[in-house]
């Protein structure tokens, strides 16, 4: 289902260098499945799909569906692992314009994310959006005591009161949270709310398949088993300490092999708008996860060809430390062709071709053209745009940066360093129990 080619590594990369590692990433693999690395307590991900699909998802699927029967508009309030994953979901697996879309063709309410900022011009701009709609809310946090999405929910609940009255809105408001700990918990005991668990055992990043993205991605109608069927296969496909059979193992050594040559920025670049939010999940997952102690790869991210407008051109010939990793979904859903025309446009040569056939052009070329420009680039593919797909490719993502943060010395599983930022916040905003700045 996953296809990885390193042909644009060439030059930058020996076979040597990464056989030679399979003994290292043999032992990194024994150790992280007898869960004895830095971060142990969160690899509840590991076998997640699995150990779901053989309890069921029926819980989720009813409250799915309740909410799909009553509601115009989901809101999913969250943010980082508590909404990137659900976006992603949505963006890859529903058409680009679905909320314009009618509802019957939709085959689910209308969704937004909240909870992801502090704007208030954003913030009203999604009440004028809601003004006369049927809402629900799907408020999402693992800690329970995250800012935006505590100050998103409130704005969004006062609003909800003011519309259809405080019992109403109870019923209109489910929350995922942690099982006991945290502020959202307290709060949806006291009020009632639905809730559902996001396991101890599994960090924010590495949740979208919990409850975290399944109900929001269940809500607008997706088939989650499938997606968690993706996920299972995955399981098994890159479950193996061989690392000549383990894709997700060879990605993270070539992108660790690159790292030590001097290639300190990835960009993830895809051919599809909606691969957008993917590319976002891809961020905070290889972000948070390598990016301490002084070491880790920039993930940065790019849409083609759309950027080779913009950035083509210092990807192409700027400063040399970049290389890229190309998402590429080999079936398009829908065939679109160049029509014929009367009038000399300058492209005649194209008419009757299908847009994918041009696109995957563009991308060749690309490929090519930035291997050559001194950007090594790899290539990882799925069939297509399937919920099947997409759960295999979040766990071999998942897979492959546990690896890659092991053999790069980090503890994959924390973030210590985005509390900085917060404390400063909290002084300044005068949170009790902070000190003033
Ligand atoms: O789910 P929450 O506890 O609200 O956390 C949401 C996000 O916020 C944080 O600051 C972390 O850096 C992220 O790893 C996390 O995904």
């Amino acid at each position: 289902m996953i296809v990885l080619d390193r042909t644009h590594t060439t030059g930058f990369l020996d076979d040597e260098e990464l056989t030679s590692a399979a003994p290292v990433v043999s032992t990194l693999h024994q150790h992280l499945v007898e869960r004895r690395v830095p971060g142990a307590d969160y690899l509840g991900w590991l076998d997640l799909a699995s150990r779901t699909l053989a309890a069921g998802v029926a819980d989720i699927e009813e409250a799915a569906q309740r909410i799909r029967d009553r509601a115009d508009a989901l809101v999913v309030i969250g943010i980082g692992g508590s909404y990137l994953g659900a976006r992603a979901g949505c963006e890859w697996l529903k058409p680009a314009y679905y909320n314009q879309l009618p509802k019957a063709q939709r085959g689910g309410p209308e969704i937004y994310f909240f909870g992801n900022h502090i704007s208030a011009d954003a913030a009203s701009d999604l009440l004028d959006v809601l003004q006369g709609k049927q809402v629900y809310v799907n408020v999402i946090s693992k800690s329970g005591t995250t800012t935006e999405p505590a100050i998103g929910f409130r704005v969004l609940r006062a609003w909800m009161q003011q519309t259809y009255g405080e019992a109403e809105t109870r019923q209109r408001i489910v929350a995922t949270t942690d099982a006991a700990k945290g502020a959202l918990r307290k709060l949806a005991e006291e009020e009632g709310y639905q809730t559902f668990v996001i396991p101890d055992d599994v960090g924010g990043r590495y949740s979208v398949l919990t409850p975290v993205g399944l109900l929001p991605l269940s809500v607008i109608g997706v088939d989650v088993r499938e997606l968690l069927e993706g996920a299972a296969w995955a399981e098994t496909a890159f479950g193996t300490g061989a690392l000549a059979d383990n894709l997700a193992y060879q990605y993270a050594v070539m992108r660790n092999a690159l790292y030590r040559k001097g290639f300190v920025t990835e960009v993830l670049a895809h051919f599809e708008p909606s691969l957008h939010s993917f590319a976002e999940w891809w961020k905070q997952l290889f972000g948070e996860s390598e990016g301490k102690n002084g070491k880790g790869i920039f993930p940065a991210s790019v849409g083609y060809t759309t950027d080779l407008h913009s950035m083509g051109q210092f990807i192409q010939e700027g400063y040399r430390n970049l290389f890229e990793t190309f998402v590429h979904i080999e079936r398009t859903r829908r065939v679109v062709r160049v029509p014929a025309a009367e009038v000399d446009d300058g492209l005649a040569y194209l008419a009757g071709k299908e847009l994918a056939w041009i696109n995957d052009k563009a991308r060749q070329a690309t490929a090519h053209a930035h291997a050559e420009g001194g950007v090594p680039n790899l290539l990882v593919q799925v069939q297509d745009q399937s919920a099947r797909s997409l759960g295999a490719l979040f766990y071999f993502f998942e897979r492959a940066c546990a690896m890659s943060g092991l053999l790069m010395g980090v503890n994959p599983f924390n973030q210590p360093g985005v509390e900085n930022y917060k404390q400063k916040m909290f002084a300044l905003l005068g949170k009790p129990g902070t000190a003033q700045a």
